[in-house]
């Protein structure tokens, strides 16, 4: 039976810290850093490693590490997460995302349904309707073939699927899989969906309107916006829309549209992206066979992360590092840094991802917790980040640990020497030297050119971003935050904390507002 204790009442919390800093100005120099660099590392799926030995960690902090994720029964706990327990306690529900992609565990039955057979006849109701769009069975009114694909979402609805879309895009070009190109349709500023729509052909688009609560106000605004655009066009809006939404929201008995895919309330909608909800934008982009291979990808992720010695448990290692570093050395931040374009947005869906799990004062309980929990996530891909906030990273007053990922070879297969180099060997070589810099720093009398060093960082290294890969990179970013949430005791799956916003936007809209609050609306222009 799991005890689900605060961080602070674990007795290896408490001796965390007892054995002294690492000083990585000295260990990731010389002959040493190299010993590091062969030895603090963790296998990943698709081939990747997770690399540490820039991190500020050695053997005696790795065995407290191991000591607090057997105290903390991290590994229990996800067992019990994945074979059907309540962890979502705020709203008293299963958590069953990796059931999207594999069964860990036991079947878990819900709802009077073995919830891997409905993920899975989701998952086959999608493949064959993308299939009959491919060959021309699915046609607009003229017959013809649709050739775009727009998602209308926001938020889980959104970020995950369109980094991924981006992710996949030039690699799908290049291995002849490129089916239709994506379009993501956002926010509810009426300039998001004008600009989408005046770079398409509506009459040869599908678009997939996506909310697992069929409620929320900015995709039903814009769900509006493109009905009547497909109207003004002389359009039938049912010809052209699908809905991917949970079976118990005021959408899905909907018939207006062309199809209908379904998740439900156990896939948090950060968690989604290999639900329907990425399901049929990903298999309507690269075809059916690419989105199987990205699920593939966090399944083998899943099964490593549910192994129980952290050691060769890279993404519960990576959670243990990383409380480490927010509640020993006080780090307030993190930034992913992929250097890889193709992952662009992968820095925002993981911004979601984390924030809005473990951006909480209180435990599963809803009492109030005395520790530090979610870092502020932010990230940009490299090399353009270096020429923008890296400054502050290198010099600044804050500690800010950071998480690269790069890969050997690029995805599109076109490149250039110049220099004597070629371009992506130029982008390996810059995250190498980032990774030395922020550690080692650099000696100079000039304070202004002193560089502190002692600057933590990780890098994920792959040989390439395929759809394996990039399945088991955001399974190993899940459930980092799923044991990031277990070691704080907090309920990583619900998020009371975008509702007051939304209340008190309502309020205005219905002019029911006073105080400064109605001093706003009236500044503008409502
Ligand atoms: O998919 P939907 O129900 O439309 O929700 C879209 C998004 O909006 C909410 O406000 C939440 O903050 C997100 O977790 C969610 O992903």
């Amino acid at each position: 039976m799991n005890q689900w204790k605060n961080l602070n009442e674990l007795t290896s919390y408490q001796k965390l810290g007892q054995n002294g800093r690492v000083d990585l100005t000295c260990a990731m120099a010389g002959e040493e850093g190299t010993v590091r660099v062969k030895k603090y590392n963790a296998p990943m799926a698709a081939g990747m490693t997770y690399y540490y030995a820039a991190k500020q960690v050695d053997d005696a902090i790795l065995k407290d590490l191991c000591a607090l994720a057997e105290e903390a029964q991290l590994a229990s706990k996800f067992e019990e997460l994945y074979n059907g327990a309540v962890i979502n306690t705020g709203e008293k529900r299963l958590v069953l995302h990796h059931l999207t992609r594999g069964q860990l565990g036991g079947a878990v039955n819900a709802d009077g349904t073995d919830k891997r057979a409905f993920y899975t006849e989701q998952q086959r109701k999608i493949a064959a309707f993308a299939k009959k769009v491919h060959d021309g069975e699915i046609v607009n009114e003229k017959g013809e073939a649709f050739t775009t694909v727009v998602q209308i979402g926001i938020g889980g609805s959104d970020l995950g699927p369109r980094a991924m879309y981006l992710a996949l895009e030039n690699w799908a070009k290049k291995n002849g899989c490129f089916k239709m190109e994506a379009k993501f349709i956002s926010n509810v500023d009426p300039d998001d969906a004008a600009g989408v729509l005046g770079t398409i052909d509506p009459s040869r688009t599908i678009f997939i309107l996506v909310s697992k609560s069929g409620t929320t106000l900015e995709t039903l605004t814009n769900e509006s916006f493109v009905k009547e655009a497909l109207k003004n066009a002389g359009l039938d809006a049912s010809k052209h829309m699908i809905a991917v939404t949970s079976e118990t929201s005021p959408l899905a008995g909907n018939s207006d549209y062309l199809a209908a895919f379904f998740m439900d309330d156990f896939i948090g909608g950060r968690f989604s992206s290999t639900s329907s909800v990425g399901g049929a934008v990903l298999s309507l982009a690269f075809g059916p066979e690419v989105f199987d291979r990205f699920l593939r990808g966090a399944a083998e992720e899943d099964k490593l992360a549910a192994g129980k010695d952290p050691m060769t448990n890279a993404a519960m290692l990576d959670a243990l590092i990383g409380v480490y570093e927010r509640n020993v050395l006080g780090y307030p931040a993190t930034a992913v840094l992929p250097y890889s374009q193709a992952l662009s947005r992968f820095p925002a869906h993981l911004q979601q991802m984390d924030m809005e799990s473990n951006g909480k004062s209180v435990n599963r309980r809803g009492e109030a917790v005395d520790y530090p929990t979610g870092p502020i996530i932010f990230g940009e891909p490299g090399t353009n980040g270096q020429h923008s906030f890296y400054q502050l990273l290198h010099q600044g007053t804050d500690i800010i640990p950071l998480q690269f990922i790069g890969f050997n070879e690029n995805q599109a297969g076109m490149d250039v020497t110049i220099q004597g180099s070629t371009s992506q060997q130029k982008l390996s070589a810059n995250v190498a030297a980032q990774i030395m810099a922020f550690a080692c720093g650099k000696q100079d009398e000039n304070r202004n050119k002193h560089f502190a060093g002692n600057r933590p960082s990780s890098i994920i290294i792959g040989k390439q971003l395929t759809p394996e890969a990039l399945g088991a990179l955001l399974s190993h970013f899940e459930n980092k935050v799923m044991f990031q949430g277990f070691l704080w005791n907090l309920n990583s799956f619900d998020q009371e904390g975008v509702q007051l916003g939304k209340i008190l936007a309502k309020r205005v809209l219905a002019h029911e507002t006073d105080g400064a609050l109605n001093t706003f609306s009236e500044l503008l222009g409502i």
